[in-house]
């Protein structure tokens, strides 16, 4: 069955496809509200079955990743051959730039071009034309400085520079960004996929973050105020890969709840220990965080993240002095349950720890005992939501719900991905997305006897587990 009457735009024509089937939703700035927190409530949108207009918006928003002059292999199908770029980010100190002169020194054959992306008045063109004359024509790689900060100054000087950039596309075949240990990645991402000039020519390949494992947490706790951002929590949210830096600093006991708090902040990031950014190269280079053909796998990989964490915290807390440290997990009073866990839902971790703190000198300060009970010893606003389902989705309600959500929440949806099961159709529907950006694809078949799960993960700010799950709930076709 031709997915053209689904979450594809109709306006997106097959032959401007970079990959046979995929659609681009694009809901720009210009269209987009800011989310009136409270206020608004996906509760308060009429029901999916008497209004379409959301998903016709998102329909009416989509702009089609068109390129004419799309590579076709021998086999017909379209090459990607835009050059991959890779954003290394992470607070002031925590490795950045110790792990980019390990990729730059490695050997690996990667012909690397590297933006860094400095504070300080440097003429950008000027600068340039210093980097270049300092180059040995037969060196691999270009060094390239930025001045400002990416996510303050506007995106045009990223686009600027890339563009230049890309002028010499021969002499490098992929590109590393080193942010700013201050900066926000969401604009950065988002110019991969809102700036035709960009998108056309490079592909967002993943966002690495270096964590501090020695003062991280002093970051993450860093209490801002209002509308401001923690760059910290931010840059963990928005990764793909994260690398806890500077493990001879601290204890190992340490590093697990540090891992542990991590992952409740994103749940799909793989994260790995290092001492000076050691990490394998391919840890970092071909990560594949934004491609909907690795979305299955990671969407997965977050399910096999949680397991592991259940069964580590599959343990009871009963005596007096149970003063378990691993767990100082940020609570949110609405979802907090203790004592037991929400079959078809997690939220970063938070509240589904199976376990019980029944002593009455159990010293665990994070969780909330009881409904509306909560001990904050973080205030981690930002937080990974899961959420599985057995059953066909229907198409339309999936439509106006995920429509109404990214439009709802948009500001404070920074990732999202899923693989979902749709009523008659025999393939499996992928996508992920950035903000309002949002794209999608028919995936594999489902195999024989495969059971019919849809699985999507938010990453975002101040979610409402509750509300996600209720209204993922309502798109399941509802037996007769
Ligand atoms: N002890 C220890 N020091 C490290 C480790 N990794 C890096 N460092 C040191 O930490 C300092 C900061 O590392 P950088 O790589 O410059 O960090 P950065 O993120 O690029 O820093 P900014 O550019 O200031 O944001 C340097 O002195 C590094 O040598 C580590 O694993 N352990």
């Amino acid at each position: 069955m031709q997915m053209s009457t689904t979450l594809l735009p109709k306006s997106v024509r097959p032959a401007h496809l970079r990959v046979p089937g995929r659609s681009v939703c694009c809901l720009t700035a210009a269209t987009r509200q800011p989310p009136a927190r409270g206020a608004t409530s996906l509760r308060s949108l009429p029901p999916p079955t008497t209004a379409t207009a959301p998903r016709q918006r998102l329909v009416r928003r989509c702009a089609a990743a068109a390129n004419d002059s799309d590579v076709i292999d021998v086999e017909g199908k379209v090459v990607d051959d835009r050059v991959p770029v890779t954003i290394i980010t992470g607070f002031l100190g925590s490795g950045k730039t110790t792990l980019l002169n390990q990729i730059l020194k490695g050997d690996h054959g990667h012909r690397i071009a590297v933006i860094e992306n400095e504070f300080g008045a440097i003429d950008i063109d000027s600068d340039l034309v210093a980097v270049e004359e300092s180059l040995d024509p037969k060196a691999e790689q270009i060094m390239m400085l930025n001045n400002g900060c990416l996510c303050c100054t506007v995106r045009d000087d990223l686009v600027k520079m890339l563009g230049t950039l890309y002028d010499r596309r021969s002499q490098f075949d992929r590109i590393v960004i080193e942010t700013t240990g201050l900066a926000q990645p969401a604009p950065i991402i988002q110019t991969f996929f809102l700036e035709p000039s960009v998108s056309d020519r490079m592909r967002l390949d993943g966002v690495v973050t270096l964590v501090d494992a020695k003062h991280v947490e002093l970051h993450l706790d860093e209490q801002k105020p209002e509308g401001v951002v923690n760059e910290a929590l931010e840059q963990i949210a928005y990764a793909d890969r994260v690398v806890l830096n500077k493990t001879d600093l601290v204890e190992p006991a340490d590093l697990e709840r540090l891992e542990e708090r991590i992952r409740s902040i994103n749940s799909m990031a793989e994260v790995r220990r290092a001492q000076r950014a050691q990490v394998p190269l391919d840890y970092v280079l071909g990560v594949g965080g934004f491609e909907l053909e690795r979305v299955e796998e990671q969407v997965m990989a977050e399910s096999a993240h949680r397991h592991e964490h259940d069964h580590k915290h599959d343990h009871n807390h009963t005596g007096p002095d149970c003063t378990h440290e691993s767990h100082k997990h940020e609570s949110h009073s609405h979802d907090h349950e203790h004592g037991h866990s929400h079959a078809s839902s997690s939220a970063g971790d938070k509240g589904t720890e199976d376990h019980d703190c029944a002593g009455a000198g159990c010293g665990h300060e994070s969780h909330s005992h009881g409904h509306g009970h909560a001990h904050h010893v973080h205030d981690d606003a930002v937080g990974s939501v899961s959420v599985t389902i057995e059953g066909d989705m229907d198409l339309d309600k999936v439509n106006y719900w995920l429509g109404g959500l990214i439009e709802v929440q948009s500001n404070d949806l920074y990732r999202m991905k899923g693989v979902l099961a749709i009523k008659d159709f025999d393939k499996r529907f992928v996508f992920q997305g950035v903000h309002m950006l949002f794209e999608g694809m028919p995936d594999r078949p489902w195999k024989e006897g495969e059971k019919r799960v849809s699985k999507m993960v938010f990453i975002g700010k101040e979610l409402d587990k509750a509300l996600i799950e209720e209204g993922f709930a309502e798109c399941v076709v509802k037996k007769q």
